[in-house]
């Protein structure tokens, strides 16, 4: 079996520093961790990727051209649809080594997981190579130490969990930047408890608009205590236990969803075309 992560997030979340001090990490372990990069507009990073996807297509090609004349963003879900439909080339750069353990470091523009359909492709494209897969969702700590921010991006992560369809962890990003205070407030919000939440949202202004939004998030927290899977881990990539806590959880996450999968087909009658 291929093992392999998805590392995803919105950009500067840390997703290929996080890539570079796990392949560090494995190294020390002596566990060879390799790093495809996916980012077509990767203008920096310092691991040796063992596939890069700018030898395929750069944004800049995308940009450049007389007739695509794409912008940024458009330009990287061009990339990602032309990666697609040359899956071949990825198949081949990948080879088809049985022990596999690869960190797939994906570009950082959040609607390819939230809602567009190429990166999903991808993954059942993954999985058809006999990858198993856990989506590692990273988000910036210092854009979730207050109530309001904490709950848009627990919502983004619930929104990539479910577009992804793969076992999913989320990441707390750049631990070692947070303030003794901050640190606190966030621990607050780690289990999730929508009224500690609340509490953490400040009245202001207008009493009508208040309560509705009260009542919205509410029920917002409502959902999040429901899905008590949208958790979060926090990671402080200087610190060596730090990182073996979350490859162990993930290698955890990963095996329970192979579990789930075996139960799955096992559960499937002979003879039943179970394909859709
Ligand atoms: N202090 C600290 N800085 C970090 C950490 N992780 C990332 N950074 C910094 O955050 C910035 C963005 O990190 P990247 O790893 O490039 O983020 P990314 O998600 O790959 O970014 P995109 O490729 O733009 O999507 C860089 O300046 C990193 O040095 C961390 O754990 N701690």
């Amino acid at each position: 079996m291929r093992y392999a992560q998805m590392v995803v997030g919105p950009a500067g979340s840390g997703k290929s520093t996080y890539c570079s001090a796990l392949v560090q990490h494995g190294v020390d372990v002596k566990r060879s961790i390799e790093v495809v990069n996916l980012d077509p507009a990767a203008e920096y990073f310092d691991y040796q990727p063992l596939v890069d996807v700018r030898e395929l297509i750069h944004v800049q090609d995308t940009m450049e051209d007389e007739e695509l004349h794409f912008g940024p963003n458009g330009g990287l879900v061009f990339c990602i649809e032309y990666l697609l439909e040359n899956s071949d080339w990825l198949h081949d750069k990948l080879g088809d080594q049985e022990e596999d353990y690869i960190l797939f470091d994906c570009p950082g523009q959040i609607e390819l997981y939230t809602h567009l359909s190429a990166m999903r492709k991808l993954v059942k494209q993954l999985q058809n190579w006999n990858f198993s897969l856990c989506s590692v969702f990273l988000i910036d700590v210092q854009f979730m130490t207050d109530g309001a921010k904490f709950l848009s991006g627990t919502m983004a992560a619930l929104s990539v969990m479910v577009n992804l369809e793969l076992p999913h962890i989320n990441i707390l990003s750049k631990m070692d930047l947070l303030s003794k205070g901050a640190r606190k407030r966030l621990d607050r919000f780690l289990e999730p408890d929508p009224h500690s939440i609340l509490g953490n949202i400040e009245p202001s202004g207008r009493l009508t608009f208040n309560n509705k939004y009260r009542k919205l998030t509410e029920t917002i927290g409502k959902i999040i205590e429901d899905y008590s899977l949208v958790r979060f881990i926090p990671l402080n990539l200087k610190d060596h236990e730090s990182i073996s806590d979350v490859l162990l959880t993930i290698d955890n996450v990963i095996q329970f969803g192979e579990d789930q999968d075996t139960r799955t087909r096992d559960f499937e009658e002979p003879g039943v075309n179970n394909e859709n």
